[in-house]
């Protein structure tokens, strides 16, 4: 079985161990999100794996890699555990590669849900950035000929803001991949770009590692309106505007990143066996 959710339409598919048996190495993933070979979606949200006493997940792009983080995965894969009735708690704990989360669920049925997404740090050891240990700040990044000003954080997975007068899919197109797979990022990097509407509201065009164009991101939500917090340029109650809809973002005194957003389910199905003799048929190969 799987299960298909969107937030914002940044799809993802669930898959539970405990109803599916597959071994999801790098090609079965690429396969299973692929639009035209396979289920299709932006990536597979893997568990419940227990860990520490608290339900936990693996985070899959669409291209194999590993993700320590989603904001958009959270939230998802929170609505599949109240539906599973993996959870009857309006408050749980989530564990992640990057890091624990609180998660809140706003209605009964879990369609509408509040994450506590922790703290960012712009410490470029951390992020990671190459270079000398520095909080990533309103610096300089040459991207094909042309000069931005970027500020990097991680919120558990990196990210990289690029405030702009104007933006736009094309630039997102034009921009990502070069930004994404730069020398400066070791471990490459999701990508922002940033236009400031108000002091409480923010556009952002995004290019995930991984993944590529999506409609929206939870976790370049939480970054991009970090980052202009940080820069000074908006409050701290934010409302981040995407193609895919729109995200609330609170920055306490803290520091902590709160994170509202819907989760609007798609499909559960059957993986066919067809998909799964390409998955054997691929295995231990690179496709
Ligand atoms: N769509 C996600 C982010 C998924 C992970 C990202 N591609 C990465 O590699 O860090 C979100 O909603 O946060």
């Amino acid at each position: 079985m799987f299960f298909k959710y969107h937030a914002l339409g940044n799809d993802y598919i669930v898959i539970d161990p405990a109803k599916t048996s597959i071994n999801l190495d790098k090609n079965a993933i690429r396969l299973i999100c692929h639009r035209n070979f396979g289920v299709g979606s932006d990536g597979i949200l893997y568990g419940p794996l227990y860990t520490k006493g608290n339900p936990g997940l693996k985070i899959f792009n669409p291209d194999g890699s590993e993700a320590e983080k989603s904001g958009n995965g959270i939230r998802i894969f929170s609505r599949y555990l109240v539906y599973a009735g993996y959870v009857y708690e309006k408050k749980f704990f989530l564990e992640t590669l990057g890091g624990r989360v609180l998660v809140e669920v706003l209605d009964d049925s879990a369609k509408l849900i509040k994450v506590d997404m922790g703290t960012v740090t712009y410490e470029s050891t951390l992020v990671p950035v190459k270079g000398r240990p520095r909080e990533v700040i309103n610096e300089d990044l040459s991207i094909g000929g042309e000069t931005f000003r970027v500020t990097c954080l991680s919120i558990g997975n990196p990210h990289c803001v690029i405030p702009l007068s104007e933006i736009s899919r094309n630039l997102a197109l034009k921009f990502g991949p070069k930004v994404e797979n730069h020398e400066l990022f070791p471990n490459r990097i999701n990508m922002q770009l940033l236009k400031v509407i108000d002091r409480n509201n923010i556009q952002i065009e995004i290019w995930e590692r991984g993944a590529g164009y999506t409609m929206a991101s939870g976790s370049s939500s939480c970054a991009a309106a970090s980052a202009a917090h940080k820069l000074g340029l908006v409050d701290n109650v934010i409302k981040v505007h995407m193609p895919g809809g729109q995200i609330d973002i609170e920055i306490t005194e803290s520091g902590h990143v709160y994170m509202t957003g819907p989760v609007t389910g798609v499909a559960e199905g059957k993986i066919a066996q067809d998909l799964r003799d390409q998955v054997e048929k691929h295995r231990g190969k690179y496709v």
